[in-house]
């Protein structure tokens, strides 16, 4: 039989039914009656009130939503249920010895609380008459109380760690509101010296001078966050003083948090009784806060990094509502019903919000707007959508449907909050001037400046911060270029991934194309890749994500996509398949290692032709830190060209493997596309006839045909031929010709590698990098 459950009391809806079911019990004849109301032990077998047995509170997963309602569930263990013959009644015996303590809520089966959940605590001393109002299963609850005497099945030893960890949290975001019972000593003013920090806490003195409540320290405490970030300690206080603010660092900085935590406090401040305000209303909430990302993977990041923040404490948090393409819309419709923050990519905002169902109206009342990532969200791309979600924001009062909202003075609340680690040069110039736009600027709709002024600062001069003006790649990067051919990028990708075993990497590529033709190439040299690109369903973009945070060693390779915000732990190194198209994208690449004062490693893979580019593009980059006499010269990486060489038959065949496949796949597909073509036109279709090389249709791209029609015209055993060889080449130890350090299955063997001997060898000279140190150094 499950635990018996019931939920936390909600307030009492009707006091004269209550008290029509205490005359009834009054009556006399509940089994619970005949119980002793006392707080003496009970002993073995005896009948007892359901308030004096042992509940416990079921540990449910740490969320912000009430889990289905079903936060404030308790079960118990080890008492029976009876059933009285007679009249259908049940009563509970405990099964073995314990102690009846006096509760502080009522306790009520879930099914079971529409009148009695609103009793004050009853005292396990109470006479039998006082406040009873249980009355046994009724005929509803068949299915559990038909069964007498079937004991209830011990709750888990987890949930009780749990739930005593969960009393530690609870106990110390308390005294950090200051709402918890004096403890001994307390009266003493030096009591608390003697304090022993709890394990997870950690000193947050230097977050004080921002000003922030005790419940966001506590919250700050327990996510070991000793000092705020100079992006967090600029723009804190100048958002809690309500001032609209521009804020760039560099990638990695704590940018999500030097907005997320104002927002946090706002929250905090608005409802002083958050555990009512939540447990309540189950009314449309008023959304607090519009958070704009342009891209899916980070709008869930983000939602990631508020949802860690507020769940720390013990208050409720706001309600997070991610909205994002790719996703069910009916599920985040309903999630935005009760939001406090909505965190969106402006495709799906845009396409709820046209929707109706009310969202617009109370979009117009939010306190914060958040444009993350600014200068890709102002710039071509987004800009529509970007541009329609503010019109509608600011519409004037006729124009909205059933408006009822004054929204020049809703206007006048909101506080804009703009953030990046790179603006690009308008748009910096623009923010600059500090929201002075004429009014001739309306003319061009496609300009920033037209953006700009549509964002409507509450304040014509909003606060500019930027803390690095003169560095914006991290500290910890280091950053450097491989040359090799146009044609042996494929091989030189997989000798630095084979010097980088375990370590986890990202590979940037510039087209969707290029990550899947990677993907096979890298997986048929055993090499743990996963792809991520916007052509993938949402679900498994997200898994790719979730699988390359998860797994240390595994290599995620991406078009731009994950260029921008995404925080995953331990990326050590990026590889530059494609060169970045811009060098503000460098920089947000590059950042995707390095972050919050870890190192990491850059490396741009170049042809000879591109390696004068690469260096204007990177001293760009870098001009913007030292002034114009300082040129930043990046490094060429001298690989062991002999190395390299002993990797390339395993990577010709993996190669060759891939794009046989890929073939096959590819005609398959176009078969089938050109039979139903043909079908519907009502003619033969033969694709050997349709392949010959006709007269004429050389030219453009003839070669590349041919060798696919050649990959894939192989048969099914060449393939299989070819994967035999690939296997047991990568089962060969690949000698260097000049120590006995050996590459086995596709990675390097680190432990000869290590012995003593340098890594650089494989490399070349890599000084600088800090490759020398060994894989995962770096
Ligand atoms: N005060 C802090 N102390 C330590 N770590 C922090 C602090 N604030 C944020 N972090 C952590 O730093 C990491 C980077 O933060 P975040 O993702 O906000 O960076 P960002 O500046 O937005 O970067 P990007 O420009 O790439 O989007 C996160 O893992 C975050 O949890």
């Amino acid at each position: 039989m499950a635990p018996i459950g019931k939920k936390r009391p909600l307030p009492s809806k009707n006091a004269t039914t209550k008290a029509r079911k205490r005359q009834k019990l009054a009556g006399g004849d509940a089994d619970y009656r005949s119980t002793p109301q006392t707080s003496a032990p009970a002993t073995n077998g005896s009948k007892v009130r359901l308030d004096d047995l042992k509940w416990n509170e079921v540990a449910l997963p740490d969320r912000l939503d009430d889990y289905e309602g079903f936060f404030g569930l308790e079960e118990i263990d080890d008492v029976e249920v009876v059933r009285s013959a007679t009249d259908g009644r049940v009563s509970f015996k405990t099964a073995e010895r314990s102690t009846a303590k006096p509760t502080k809520k009522r306790k009520v089966s879930e099914g079971q609380h529409k009148d009695s959940d609103a009793q004050e605590p009853q005292p396990a001393t109470d006479t039998p008459s006082d406040g009873e109002e249980w009355e046994g299963f009724g005929s509803d609850d068949q299915d559990q109380a038909q069964q007498p005497n079937v004991p209830v099945k011990a709750a888990p030893a987890r949930a009780d760690k749990k739930q005593k960890k969960k009393k530690e949290y609870k106990k110390d975001a308390e005294r950090a509101n200051g709402t918890s019972e004096p403890r001994d000593g307390d009266s003493n003013p030096f009591a608390g010296l003697g304090d022993e920090v709890q394990e997870d806490d950690v000193d947050t003195s230097a977050w004080e001078s921002l000003g922030l409540s005790q419940t966001t320290l506590s919250s700050l405490s327990k996510l070991k966050f000793s000092r705020p970030t100079p992006i967090q300690s600029a723009a804190i206080p100048e958002i809690l003083d309500g001032h609209d603010v521009i804020g760039k660092a560099s990638t990695g900085s704590g940018k999500t948090l030097a907005f997320g935590i104002p927002i946090l406090e706002h929250y905090l401040g608005s409802n002083p009784d958050r555990r009512k305000a939540s447990r309540v209303s189950e009314d449309i909430h008023q959304p607090q806060a519009l958070i704009l990302s342009p891209t899916r993977e980070l709008a869930h990041q983000i939602t990631a990094h508020l949802t860690a923040l507020c769940s720390q404490g013990s208050f409720d948090g706001p309600s997070i509502a991610t909205v994002t393409g790719g996703l069910s819309i009916q599920k985040q419709q309903r999630l935005l019903s009760k939001a406090d923050i909505i965190i969106g990519t402006p495709g799906r905002l845009w396409e709820v919000i046209s929707q109706g169902q009310g969202l617009l109206k109370r979009l117009q009342k939010i306190k914060f707007l958040v444009v993350d990532e600014a200068d890709r969200l102002l710039s071509e791309g987004h800009f529509k959508e970007v541009e329609e979600i503010l019109n509608v924001l600011d519409k004037d009062d006729e124009d909205v449907e059933n408006e009822d909202v004054d929204s020049s003075a809703e206007q006048q609340k909101r506080q804009t909050l703009v953030f990046s680690a790179t603006f690009h040069k308008g748009l910096q110039q623009k923010l600059a001037a500090k929201g002075k736009f004429g009014g001739e600027l309306m003319d061009k709709k496609e300009s920033m400046e037209y953006l700009l002024k549509k964002l409507r600062f509450r304040e014509e001069k909003p606060k500019f911060i930027d803390v690095n003006p003169v560095e914006q790649m991290a500290e910890g990067l280091k950053e450097g270029l491989v040359e090799c051919s146009g044609t042996e990028k494929d091989l030189y990708l997989y000798a630095l991934l084979t010097y980088h075993p375990n370590t986890r990497t990202l590979v940037f590529t510039n087209s969707i194309s290029a990550v899947r033709r990677l993907m096979p190439f890298l997986q048929n040299l055993s090499l743990p890749a996963l792809a991520l690109h916007s052509q993938m369903p949402q679900k498994a973009r997200l898994r790719s994500v979730e699988q390359f945070t998860a797994r240390p060693g595994s290599i995620l390779v991406a078009t731009d996509v994950a260029a921008r915000g995404l925080d995953i732990p331990g990326v050590q190194l990026v590889i530059h398949y494609h060169l970045p198209r811009a060098a503000d994208m460098y920089v947000h690449r590059s950042g995707r290692t390095a972050r919050a004062e870890n190192s990491g490693s850059s490396i741009l893979i170049c042809a000879p032709e591109e390696v004068a580019g690469v260096r204007r593009l990177v001293a760009k980059v870098h001009a913007r830190r030292g002034g114009s006499d300082s040129k930043y010269f990046i490094r060429s990486l001298d690989i062991d060209r002999r190395i390299v060489s002993k990797l390339k038959p395993r990577a010709t065949l993996a190669k060759k493997i891939a794009d046989t496949e890929n073939a096959k796949k590819q005609k398959k597909s176009e078969d089938n596309w050109m039979r139903e073509a043909a079908e519907d036109l009502g003619v033969d279709y033969d694709s050997e006839e349709f392949e010959g090389d006709a007269p004429g249709r050389r030219g453009r791209g003839a070669g590349r045909r041919k060798a696919e029609r050649e990959a894939g015209a192989m048969s099914k055993g060449e393939v299989q031929a070819m994967k035999a060889e690939l296997r047991s080449l990568l089962a060969q130890r690949v000698n260097a010709g000049v120590s006995p350090r050996y590459l086995t299955s596709g990675a390097v063997d680190v432990d000869a590698l290590l012995r003593g001997e340098r890594n650089g060898e494989f490399l070349g000279e890599v000084g600088g990098l800090g490759l020398e140190d060994g894989p995962g150094k770096a």
